[in-house]
């Protein structure tokens, strides 16, 4: 459904149903000759107001809000109520606002949700009651068109790591900004927390906790209760996109793997981080004049992020500079817990997916250990004088004065990526990080930072390298296309278009990815490098030719804009 400015529509709503209905809900909106025909006229106030009115009045609302958290409940109570005014204010204050329903702030309503716990928002799945799970799936999807499916298991929040139920929270949040910066038409997605129980003791012994009061499943168990829900939603909606989100580093690369020539299936924490921060990286080269393969890139956090963000940078090594996977995958330096990723940890500290990235032992034998034998991150960057540093191990300073000072000493413009979220968790502030540098460093962060003082007085600005710069376009665009698979290359040729829109490609001390303000064009464009890539390969199930990529995909942007309805017992409900 694309509405445009007096688009009509047959509804079989009237009176409370359609006032309390946020798909249709116009508020005072609605038309006296709607009001008339929808039973409303007694229902609202006499004045009709136009969108901009309703606008205005719901941003002073919103300004008397003081705190963050009470900014997110009223834009999420006012999502309750009505869709087009929601987006519709969102889009107008975007830069304002994002911070306010994504992170940082959603990462603590999440940590509160079951205290400020209203209505239902999405599709509750419950481990406990799986034996219903098709019943109560079709309950909110019977005769619904779905093109999006967002689910979280929220082992692993937004660095916050396991909030139970709420993490109904990132699942809503990522579908909002799938419509706001890509154009998805909210009534066509379906939000899912998948409630397999939580390990977070605080949630267990809070009598006010709204989830199933139980430890986490795994195992087997875990494993039949996630085919389960992947097969419905196979079943049910075969051409549907399904996004993963904030899952477990032990389950999120491994359901990748397993639905991945199924369905058209997406690990946003993976592969959206792993393109944005390429695209990100790429940018940085661009002003250092230097390629991908050039770099030596240390990795803070082998968890989801960082193994997705260490595959990605390979991957475009290999195809962008045509470095074999081999050599590309030497480039890369990966630290956890245990420091440096290196042999002799043995199995039971390196996950076998961090396999091909576990350095030899051999190459570090005159670097000082610890009384445990790990490499920490300062003999690592000692070393090596690394030229990329990303950071995503939800470690508030770990980026330290003397790792950052002996990094600059080894690169003329150190590349330093703190991606941790929520802001609170970043490894380094860019102040910092700029401060220690002299200015040389470029930076770009996983939360919103305001610009840095440079040494020249001018402004740095801080792009923010977050997935939301490109999920939404490239799951828009693969959606789009009926691709059955999102394929690497699609992921490339999306990352590469926004590698293109780099501000610091014109200039190399502007930041270096595009502003969140223009994140919807931004997204725009990843879309259709997607859905072009799609055809050109083959994956597409619609038939364009790709010169009417551009048209189709702005054509099927849903826009928040009020129809005209029509009243019809037989319309839409
Ligand atoms: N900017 C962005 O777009 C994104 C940012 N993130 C952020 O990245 C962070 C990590 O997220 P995930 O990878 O999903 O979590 P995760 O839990 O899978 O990974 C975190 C990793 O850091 C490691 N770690 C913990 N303490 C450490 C220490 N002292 N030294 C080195 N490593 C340590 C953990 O062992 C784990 O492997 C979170 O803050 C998350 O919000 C995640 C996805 C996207
Ligand atoms: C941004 C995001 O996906 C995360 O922090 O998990
Ligand atoms: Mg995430």
């Amino acid at each position: 459904m694309v509405v445009s400015d007096n688009e009509q529509f047959r509804v079989a709503l009237r009176g409370e149903a359609i006032l309390t209905h946020p798909r249709w809900n116009k508020g005072t909106a609605f038309t006296r000759k709607e009001r008339k025909a929808l039973g409303l006229t007694g229902r609202l106030p006499d004045r009709v107001n136009s969108l901009d009115e309703q606008c205005d009045r719901a941003y002073d609302q919103y300004l008397s809000r003081d705190a963050p958290l009470r900014k997110n409940t009223f834009l999420q109570s006012m999502r309750d109520q009505n869709w087009v005014l929601y987006y519709s204010l969102i889009s107008r204050h975007l830069r304002e606002m994002i911070p306010i329903i994504y992170t940082p702030t959603e990462a603590e309503a999440i940590s509160n949700y079951s205290h400020l716990f209203r209505r239902s928002e999405g599709l509750y799945l419950t481990f406990s009651h799986q034996d219903s799970m098709e019943e109560d799936f079709l309950e909110q999807t019977r005769g619904r068109h779905i093109d999006l499916v967002v689910c979280s298991d929220a082992e692993a929040i937004l660095g916050i790591g396991d909030q139970g139920v709420g993490g109904i929270g990132i699942s809503t949040a990522k579908a909002a900004i799938y419509t706001l910066l890509a154009g998805m038409d909210p009534s066509k997605t379906l939000s899912v927390t998948l409630d397999v129980g939580t390990d977070n003791k605080d949630l267990l012994n809070d009598r006010l906790y709204v989830g199933w009061p139980h430890n986490r499943v795994r195992g087997e168990e875990y494993d039949k209760f996630l085919d389960k829900f992947v097969q419905l939603v196979r079943k049910y909606h075969p051409h549907s996109l399904l996004h993963f989100e904030d899952f477990g580093v032990s389950n999120a690369e491994r359901l990748l793997d397993i639905y991945r020539d199924q369905h058209a299936v997406f690990n946003d924490d993976v592969q959206g981080t792993g393109a944005v921060t390429l695209a990100c990286v790429m940018s940085a080269a661009g002003v250092t004049k230097s390629t991908l393969a050039d770099q030596r890139i240390v990795i803070y956090g082998a968890g989801t992020a960082g193994l997705g963000i260490a595959r990605q940078l390979r991957d475009g090594m290999v195809t962008l500079d045509d470095l074999p996977r081999e050599e590309a995958n030497k480039r890369f330096y990966l630290l956890d817990r245990f420091g440096l990723i290196k042999d002799s940890l043995g199995p039971d500290k390196i996950r076998e997916d961090l396999r091909e990235f576990v350095r030899a032992d051999a190459e570090w034998e005159d670097v000082p250990t610890n009384v445990r034998g790990e490499i920490g991150l300062l003999e690592v960057v000692r070393k090596l004088r690394p030229t990329v540093l990303i950071g995503c191990s939800t470690q508030a300073g770990a980026f330290t004065e003397e790792v950052v000072k002996e990094m600059a000493k080894g690169t003329e413009r150190p590349i330093i990526l703190p991606l941790s979220n929520p802001s609170r968790l970043h490894e380094v502030t860019p102040q910092q990080a700029n401060d220690w540098t002299n200015g040389k460093a470029l930076l770009a962060t996983g939360s919103p930072f305001p610009p840095c003082k440079m040494p020249n007085g001018k402004d740095y600005v801080i792009a923010e390298c977050n997935n939301a710069l490109i999920y939404p376009g490239l799951g828009f665009g693969a959606m789009l296309a009926q691709s059955r698979t999102l394929t690497d290359t699609m992921i490339i040729a999306g990352t590469r278009r926004l590698a293109s829109l780099a501000p610091a490609l014109k200039d190399p001390d502007d930041a270096l990815l595009p502003d969140f303000g223009d994140a919807p064009e931004v997204n725009f464009e990843v879309a259709i490098a997607v859905a072009e890539q799609a055809i050109e390969e083959g994956s597409a199930g619609v038939d364009w030719k790709k010169e009417e990529v551009r048209d189709k995909v702005r054509e099927r942007q849903w826009k928040p804009i009020y129809g005209e309805y029509v009243y019809d017992p037989q319309g839409d409900s």
